[in-house]
């Protein structure tokens, strides 16, 4: 496993529902793992926990190569090592910058500022190479958005977390760009969307529903699409968000895939 939670909670006002709920989730070393979700139904508190940048209420969070780490208070200097790269919602690269200087600042930051090779394989995999000496701030949003996967990607982290950009959806497309990471870099990717066909590219998907995992796809192909749709609509509400800890949405294109607690759980550190 690449990353996993046990029992995580994340409780931000008391007196409110917890924005994760006993959510026990794993993800693959090398997988691609879409979220998918209502609003509000804890997907980038999922992801701000994993990356540490929110501590559990409640329950653990691992991360890490070969057996995952806990992700204790040190995680930020993991943060800054770069076991763990983390494009928010609002992540934008610096606009007068070209691609090649925001991805250089990205490796300085890394403490790999002479690494320009790897900068531009980065940005060859995710398809920038002809826009490396573009301003940032001149590219369509989805590329801006692949900007910061790139710069994450410098530190050669583990696992890559992609929010949704607030300026729309993480696209089939963008997706299709994040699998190549798994295959070439062998990096984990876990990213949230809200579109179906890009959900339908990824290895598994995950939804969230306030704040509990209420089913896993796994592989799920372009026959579930429709599916993928109807459930993010919440059209199959009474089925599919069953608030049941990693239970299956009731449907035959989706299984009980979640991999579960981990066969070796290590000690904590
Ligand atoms: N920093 C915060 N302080 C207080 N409450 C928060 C905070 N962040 C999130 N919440 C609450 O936690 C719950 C889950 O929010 P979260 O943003 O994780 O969901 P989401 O699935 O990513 O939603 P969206 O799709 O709208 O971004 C919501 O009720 C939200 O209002």
């Amino acid at each position: 496993m690449a990353a996993y939670t046990t029992g995580l909670t994340k409780t931000y006002d008391p007196s409110d529902r917890p924005a994760l709920d006993n959510v026990n989730v794993a993800f693959r070393a090398g997988e691609l793992c879409a979220i998918m979700g209502p609003p509000g139904a804890g997907k980038s508190t999922l992801l701000a926990c994993l990356a540490g940048h929110e501590p559990p209420s409640v329950g653990k969070v691992y991360v890490g190569r070969g057996d995952a780490r806990p992700w204790l208070p040190q995680q930020v200097r993991q943060i800054c090592r770069g076991e763990v790269g983390f494009v928010l919602s609002h992540s934008r690269p610096f606009p007068g910058r070209t691609v090649l200087e925001n991805l250089e600042w990205a490796a300085a930051l890394a403490g790999r500022p002479d690494d320009i090779a790897r900068a531009e394989r980065v940005a060859g995999i995710l398809g920038l190479l002809e826009d490396l000496h573009t301003p940032a701030g001149h590219l369509p949003a989805d590329l801006q958005h692949l900007t910061m996967c790139a710069a994450a990607l410098l530190p050669d982290p583990s696992v890559l977390l992609v929010d949704e950009s607030d300026t729309g959806p993480l696209s089939a497309s963008t997706l299709a760009v994040l699998r190549r990471c798994t295959a070439e870099l062998g990096t984990t990717v876990v990213a949230v969307t809200g579109s179906p066909e890009a959900a339908a590219l990824a290895d598994r998907v995950v939804f969230l529903a306030t704040g509990r995992v209420a089913g896993i796809i796994t592989r799920p192909a372009e026959d579930v699409v429709h599916e993928l749709r109807e459930i993010f609509a919440g059209r199959h509400a009474s089925r599919s968000y069953v608030p049941e800890q990693g239970g299956p949405p009731a449907s035959s294109s989706a299984s009980a895939a979640d991999p579960g607690p981990p066969e070796r759980q290590p000690a904590d550190a």
